[in-house]
């Protein structure tokens, strides 16, 4: 019989349902083409859940994706959702509360060049010359989880202790949380250059300082034939223009790898190009780094590409479907290497004809899936 998988397909808001489209074109290729069934059901997320029902987050959507073999998500968020009342329901809790609920504490970023795209990055083709890190960023902690409120103080808040506003995000982390995304990243180091680059911010935070302490326990005791360097955040920042070649796995708490990630892809040239795995202990989740992009939502010219390998990711982490998997990367690589690009990761040597929308990349891909 036919081996069939139940993925539960989250569009959301923005460039979402234009690029998941695409990632579902792909996924129904390379299933007819491994003779496996994708049954690809969608469910409500972020604003668009907001507008059916009040709630980023439904019921009925965490139901769905508990039920189904694999979560494929896009992106949340956009400037109608955006609301100066601090009760109003925000997409971006969505994301939260699915990352949260399905304890998908692990999220992967991988940062590649492609030789093709050495002109679309900003960086000088020799500094990112062989660029191949693999982000982990600790996801279900941290101060995106802490509690976020709003004072009004009838005096002290001012300049001069008058009346004014005051507000307050906290920065947790348990020890658990610490030392199982350091074996996550101790794990993916060995799999690949054998060594992990750990960022915190000691110099100031209790919460970085007790992280470093932890991560070196783990390395010591567990994972002591992996290299590990330390580094702050602040001056990862600059390494990562610098030397980006030299880092191998990058682990960090949430805040600081949301930041970092952003600037990572931004050395492959866009973030149209960036995926990511969010990975727990039971269903897991892949989605673009990227967020819902308003600025060029409705309009067909998105990147597909970050949609598209986060299928590819899908089917190595939540399938074992690894040749799968790089029959997508190769089918990608053909499309870029004869010059197709979108609009974010094209270049002024690039001609217009070579420029593809969205839905054209999808199909470009699929063509050379076949
Ligand atoms: N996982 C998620 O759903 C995330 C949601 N967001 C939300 O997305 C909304 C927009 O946030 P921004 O700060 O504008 O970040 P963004 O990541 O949506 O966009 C940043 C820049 O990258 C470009 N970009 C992103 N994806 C692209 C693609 N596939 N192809 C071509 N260009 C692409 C955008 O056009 C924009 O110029 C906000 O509501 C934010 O909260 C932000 C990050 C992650
Ligand atoms: C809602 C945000 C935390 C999403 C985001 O920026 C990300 O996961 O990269
Ligand atoms: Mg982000």
């Amino acid at each position: 019989m036919k081996k069939s998988y139940k993925v539960c397909t989250l569009p959301g808001d923005g460039i979402g349902p234009e690029v998941i489209a695409e990632g579902k074109k792909v996924l129904a290729a390379v299933g007819a083409r491994a003779g496996v069934e994708f049954i690809c059901e969608d469910a409500l997320i972020g604003g668009a859940a907001i507008d059916a029902c009040a709630d980023p987050l439904p019921e009925a959507t965490l139901a769905a994706a508990q039920a189904a073999d694999a979560v494929l998500l896009a992106s949340v968020g956009g400037p109608k959702w955006d609301s100066t009342d601090p009760d109003a329901p925000r997409p971006e809790q969505g994301i939260l509360r699915i990352r949260k609920a399905l304890g998908l504490y692990t999220n992967l970023r991988p940062v590649k060049i492609y030789d093709a795209l050495a002109g679309a990055s900003t960086l000088k083709p020799e500094v990112i010359k062989g660029v191949d890190m693999m982000l982990v960023r600790e996801l279900t902690g941290g101060i995106y989880f802490g509690s976020h409120e709003r004072f009004y103080d009838e005096q002290g808040a001012g300049a001069n202790g008058e009346a004014g506003q005051r507000a307050v995000d906290v920065m947790e982390y348990r020890e658990y949380e610490v030392e199982r995304i350091a074996r996550q990243a101790f794990e993916a180091a060995r799999k690949r250059r054998g060594k992990v680059t750990s960022v915190d911010k000691r110099n100031v935070l209790e919460t970085s300082r007790m992280w470093r302490e932890i991560v070196h326990r783990v390395h010591d005791e567990e994972y002591a034939d992996v290299e590990l360097e330390d580094l702050l955040v602040d001056n990862t920042a600059m390494q990562l223009i610098n030397r980006p070649a030299d880092f191998d796995v990058v682990v960090t708490e949430n805040m600081f790898g949301d930041i970092l990630s952003d600037e990572a892809a931004q050395i492959t040239g866009s973030l149209g190009m960036l995926a990511s795995a969010s990975l727990g202990d039971g269903v897991s989740l892949f989605e673009p780094s990227a967020g819902s992009a308003p600025d060029i939502a409705g309009q067909g010219i998105a990147n597909p590409l970050a949609q598209i390998f986060s299928v590819a990711m899908m089917l190595t982490y939540a399938f074992d479907m690894t040749e799968e998997a790089a029959w997508i990367e190769t089918a990608v690589e053909h499309v870029l290497n004869e010059g197709w690009r979108t609009r974010d990761i094209a270049d002024s040597d690039t001609p217009a004809e070579k420029i593809l929308g969205t839905a054209d990349m999808g199909d470009k891909v699929v063509a050379a899936l076949a």
